[in-house]
């Protein structure tokens, strides 16, 4: 990628960034999950294969919007995010990209976004996807995070949406099987936050970020961590129960919950300190296998049952 040399530009002197630091911005790794989520939703919503135009605009626009979500938060956490190590190459809280660029970047995602699904796809999908937006990018970023404990349940919220979007993208309605995929992600959060949190609290205390580590302990959280980890194997169970999902669903995801929570119980007894990163990464591998396995029993209907 071809350097850009920007002079003293919104009080950044000399910088120098380059177009990979406008696709950091976007948290790239977590929008193409949020976006697996997001096409599994659009795939239960029918029976049959969902129209084309739904799923690439569906999922262009869901992605764009997620991607300005992720740059404003980017905005808005700058001086947070140099205070921590993990965070603190970032280009704008190391100061390469200035922050009027990043601002132009999410603005334009985000227009983009919300205006490909109003255009392209339907006014319900691009209303939620906004609400979801202004979730993340405003109330949990520049309110919740720093004001309590609960940021990252109540903002989970906005970051369980995508297969809700999904689904709507196909349907045009609401209805209470995608709330329900909507469930396992929200009810994932805490442990998959929590693990990484309780890794990195000492940096949390250092910024001065209240999450739960930091305000109420090692152990509570470890605590929190094992019973939302239940609540998680709960919801996932939802769908079978329900008859959303069939056998090939019930026992992809019980090997899942089987793994999931062993991570989630070596966290819990506290001896050794590499399980809350180990269960932080396995919690990525485990929502990819429970959307992977609800996509691969719709279409595993008719060849089995
Ligand atoms: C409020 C809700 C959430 C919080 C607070 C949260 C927090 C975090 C944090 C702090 C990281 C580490 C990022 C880094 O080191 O760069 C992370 C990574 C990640 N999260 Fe979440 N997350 C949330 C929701 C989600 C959702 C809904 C998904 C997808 C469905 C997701 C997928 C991922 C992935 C894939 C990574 C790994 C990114 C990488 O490889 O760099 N997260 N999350
Ligand atoms: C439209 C739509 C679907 C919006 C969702 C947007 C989105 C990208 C949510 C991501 C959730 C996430 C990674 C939170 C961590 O933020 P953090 O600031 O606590 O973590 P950090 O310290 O790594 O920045």
């Amino acid at each position: 990628m071809r350097n850009m040399a920007i002079e003293r530009v919104d009080g950044v002197s000399q910088a120098v960034w380059q177009w990979r630091d406008l696709i950091t911005l976007c948290k790239p790794r977590v929008v193409i999950v949020m976006l697996a989520c997001a096409l599994v939703g659009m795939a239960l919503a029918s029976p049959d294969l969902p129209s084309s135009g739904a799923v690439i605009f569906g999922l262009v626009g869901i992605g764009l919007a997620a991607s300005g979500a992720a740059a404003f938060n980017h905005v808005l956490d700058r001086r947070l995010d140099a205070l921590m190590i993990r965070t603190s190459r970032r280009p704008l809280a190391s100061q390469r990209l200035p922050t009027s660029y990043a601002l132009a970047w999410a603005t334009l995602l985000s227009v983009a976004g919300i205006g490909l699904l109003l255009w392209q796809v339907n006014v319900l999908t691009a209303w939620l996807t906004l609400a979801s937006l202004i979730g993340y990018a405003l109330i949990y970023t520049a309110f919740l995070k720093r004001a309590t404990p609960q940021n990252i349940v109540i903002g989970g919220v906005a970051g369980a949406s995508p297969p809700l979007l999904g689904w709507t993208a196909v349907t045009g309605h609401l209805s209470p099987e995608p709330l329900l995929l909507m469930l396992i992600v929200f009810a994932w959060t805490p442990p998959h936050f929590w693990a990484l949190a309780i890794h990195k609290r000492d940096e949390y205390a250092k910024a001065g970020i209240p999450m739960l580590p930091v305000t109420h302990g090692d152990a509570f959280t470890r605590l929190q961590v094992w019973l939302y980890g239940w609540l998680t194997v709960a919801a996932t169970l939802l769908p079978f129960v329900i008859g959303m999902s069939g056998l090939v669903y019930l026992v992809g995801v019980m090997a899942l919950n089987a793994r999931f929570m062993y991570w989630n119980w070596r966290v819990w007894r506290g001896h050794d300190s590499q399980a809350p990163l180990a269960a932080f990464w396995f919690s990525i591998r485990y929502i990819l296998g429970v959307f992977g396995v609800l996509l691969l029993d719709h279409y595993a209907h008719g060849w089995f049952y």
